[in-house]
């Protein structure tokens, strides 16, 4: 019987079973914030195992509320800044040269296919685009995980969702995975992996890709999982070349990843590309999707670009191309957070800054702040939010506010009208 790719990584990093089903893994990659780890490594002190298992497989970054914001934010960042010098971790990020971690951690070139990833962080998920499984876990797991280089899984099952076909004007990857969970509900992929499949995610850049997996948590998803191609060689070829005679070496070591033509799929989802339309979500939970054209109005106060799901160089050149030559509404504030510091310097290479900037926007370092209610941009209560983000639940960006989750282009054509708009009138 064939293999899907989560059942290979399985497979080739198991070191232990201890339970029927629980299954042990070696880990290649441990990735850190500055919101989670410090808690472990505070216990990990207080347990007098101040160690890590690899400092090399260890990359740190602080970027959920950068710089520091307060005395708590800045004694978080501390405890991880301290702990990475103190350990030797020379993959960590500190202001300046920080994003957001799953857009600066495989810009990094720090992901490869086959890998196992985890991360105190629910949106870990992002990394499968690779061809990884990487899994978001609690404090726990986080610290046998630094400790030991090892996390338990129970072995998930997976969904496969074909996407198939051109997707049509105005329709992005932010598109198809919102229509998937308003299609399966936030528990659809509970403790399961979803791996996508089909000609429409062959056509996707690594940056869409990331896109779909980073929401597999949105529908309770353990993993995202895009096979590995030329398109994943291409992206990781400048940090492999030393590694691999040619793309073509590199992409067949990278293939044995895929899953096999006869692996077992728990469910198979089909989804028609050309069928999609922009969509945004209406409610406090993400599955709560419908079309942009059946919003009447909806009342925003702010537009925000940004975040581990849409805060790419792509991203921003959609948004970039819609909202170039106008303004935003009267009624609206703009945030930009391009989600790197090598995304930001791109964009204003190519200019994309000055036509935000032009259009009104702020635009802010790099760092998670307002996604999360953090900070750079936190919205008052009873104010609501067009977003780029990935969560909407109740008071995400703020008590009291309200997020309607999109695409950077439904953003930004929702800037420039000051409502929920319609992107395909601007392309
Ligand atoms: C702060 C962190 C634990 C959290 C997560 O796990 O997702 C954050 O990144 C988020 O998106 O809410
Ligand atoms: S950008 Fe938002 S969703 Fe992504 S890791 Fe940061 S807080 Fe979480």
């Amino acid at each position: 019987m064939g293999k899907t790719t989560a059942e290979k990584i399985f497979a080739a990093h198991l070191v232990d079973e201890p339970f029927s089903g629980t299954k042990v893994l070696r880990l290649d990659v441990v990735l850190c914030h500055e919101i989670t780890t410090p808690i472990a490594i505070v216990d990990l002190v207080e347990r007098g195992k101040d160690r890590v298992f690899d400092p090399s497989k260890i990359k740190a970054v602080i970027d959920h509320v950068t710089p520091a914001k307060d005395s708590k934010t800045a004694t978080q960042a501390k405890i991880l800044r301290d702990w990475a010098r103190r350990q030797g971790i020379k993959d960590f990020f500190d202001v300046g040269a920080n994003g957001v971690c799953h857009a600066l951690f495989p810009e990094k070139g720090f992901i490869r296919p086959g890998n196992t990833v985890i991360m105190g962080d629910s949106h870990t998920c992002t990394h499968g685009a690779f061809g990884a499984f990487a899994a978001g876990v609690g404090t726990t797991d986080l610290e046998v995980g630094i400790l030991k280089g090892v996390c338990a899984f129970r072995e998930p099952k997976t969904i496969r969702v074909n996407v198939n076909g051109e997707l049509p004007k105005g329709v992005y990857a932010k598109d198809v995975v919102l229509s998937l969970i308003g299609r399966i509900g936030v528990n659809g992929a509970t403790d399961r992996v979803l791996e996508f499949r089909g000609s429409t995610v062959d056509a996707m850049t690594m940056e869409s890709r990331m896109t779909l997996c980073n929401m597999a948590i949105e529908a309770g998803g353990t993993s995202g999982i895009c096979m590995p191609d030329m398109t994943t060689v291409d992206y990781l070829w400048p940090f492999i070349q030393g590694e691999f005679a040619s793309r073509e070496a590199a992409l067949q070591e990278y293939s044995r990843w895929c899953s096999d033509s006869d692996a077992v799929y728990e469910q198979t989802i089909e989804i028609n590309a050309a069928e999609l339309v922009p969509v945004a979500t209406f409610g406090y939970k993400p599955d709560q999707v419908k079309p942009v054209t059946d919003f009447d109005n909806a009342r925003l106060d702010q537009i925000y670009l940004g975040s581990c799901t849409n805060g790419r160089l792509e991203d921003l050149r959609i948004a970039a191309q819609i909202l170039k030559g106008h303004t935003l509404a009267d009624n609206v504030r703009g945030i930009l957070s391009p989600a790197t510091p090598k995304i930001y310097r791109d964009a204003m290479k190519e200019g994309l800054i000055d036509i935000f900037l032009d259009a009104g926007f702020c635009v802010t370092n790099s760092t998670c702040g307002a996604c999360l209610g953090m900070s750079n941009g936190v919205l008052a209560e009873g104010e609501v939010c067009a977003s780029t983000t990935n969560r909407n639940f109740n008071g995400r960006m703020g008590k009291g506010g309200m997020v309607h989750l999109m695409s950077p282009a439904t953003a930004a054509a929702s800037a420039i009208e000051g409502k929920i708009a319609d992107p395909r009138n601007y392309l």
